[in-house]
């Protein structure tokens, strides 16, 4: 009985439909804002329940749009929902969800922010996340260890998160129709990330490591190093975090990566300056003073010939 209480409370009062409100405010796709809707409240529904218990919890929602999946978040019981929509034409289609769901409901207008969601600084109880992508992007992110679709995203997602790929939304299911389906993912934090050395650091390593996907790793490795050092720091970063130098990027564990981005984090103590290096500057430097060489050389070239004359 308690529980058919409860559930009422969560019930919205008759309101018109998602594909009602879009005839209403006349709210057309627009291109450029990657635009495309989902109609199906089953779909909604299903999506909302990735993100766990929402009853009574704090929920942001970037990018609402006609207000689906807003609703789906209302009926599970969230007691403050934050919306955030960019285009205004979506917000009196919001606002009569908001009336229908009294006090429970703030509409930001987003079409100042740049970086959402981090510039809305309200105070959010961020305990799940969950995010939709193509579904290329969302195989990346959930690919294990020697998987033809680890990545660099894989390893930057999962040495913080626990991260879940939950479900395939076929494109079919949005109005309009994306040329991609869409996968759901579910984002749980960990208490502590799997690698304990700053951000940059282990995106630097990380990115490295795959700047050559299909060779061994101590090829991508190798570039972290200065030319006059390289061999000599290579070997001694593959040694301390004992990893085998023949693997291929996509076959190196998360704890490895951890051992990789420890023994870095000491090379760089010991090298001054190492953590700034940047082979691509290098790279620059050494290719304009070759192009200034051959300047030089074609200039003694054109001496040579006046002097000849
Ligand atoms: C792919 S649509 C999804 C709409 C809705 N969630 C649904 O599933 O039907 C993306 C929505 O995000 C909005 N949007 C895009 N960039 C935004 C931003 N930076 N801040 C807030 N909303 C944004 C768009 O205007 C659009 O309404």
């Amino acid at each position: 009985m308690a529980a058919t209480q409860k559930l009422a409370c969560f019930r919205l009062p008759p309101l018109p439909t998602i594909k009602e409100i879009i005839k209403l405010y006349n709210l057309r796709a627009e291109k450029q804002l990657s635009q495309n809707f989902l109609l199906d409240m089953r779909l909604t529904d299903k999506i909302v329940r990735q993100a766990g218990n929402l009853k009574g919890v704090h929920v942001c929602e970037v990018g609402p749009g006609p207000g689906g999946l807003t609703r789906s978040i209302l009926k599970a019981g969230a007691a403050d929902l934050l919306v955030v929509e960019k285009d205004t034409r979506f917000i009196p289609g919001l606002q009569l969800l908001s009336e229908a769901a009294p006090g429970r409901m703030r509409i930001e207008d987003g079409k100042h922010y740049k970086n959402l969601p981090f510039s809305v600084s309200t105070p959010l109880i961020i305990k799940w996340l969950t995010l939709t992508f193509q579904k290329d992007v969302a195989e990346r992110l959930t690919a294990s260890t020697g998987s033809r679709q680890r990545s660099r995203l894989s390893v930057m997602a999962q040495y913080l998160c626990t991260v879940k790929n939950c479900f395939t939304i076929p494109g079919c299911a949005f109005v309009p129709k994306p040329n991609v389906d869409v996968g759901v993912v579910h984002f749980t934090p960990l208490a502590q990330p799997q690698i304990q050395q700053p951000f940059k650091l282990v995106e630097r390593i990380v990115k490295n490591a795959f700047q050559f996907r299909r060779k061994h790793c101590r090829r991508g490795l190798e570039m972290l190093f200065p030319e006059s050092q390289r061999q000599e720091l290579t070997e001694e970063l593959l040694r301390s975090a004992d990893v085998d130098p023949t693997l291929r990027p996509t076959e190196i564990s998360i704890s490895e990566f951890r051992a990789l981005a420890d023994a870095y984090s000491k090379l760089c103590e010991e090298n001054q300056g190492l953590i700034d290096y940047d082979f691509r500057e290098e790279l620059k430097l050494s290719t304009l003073q070759g192009k200034g060489e051959e300047k030089l050389l074609g200039n003694a070239r054109g001496f040579k010939k006046l002097w000849e004359i």
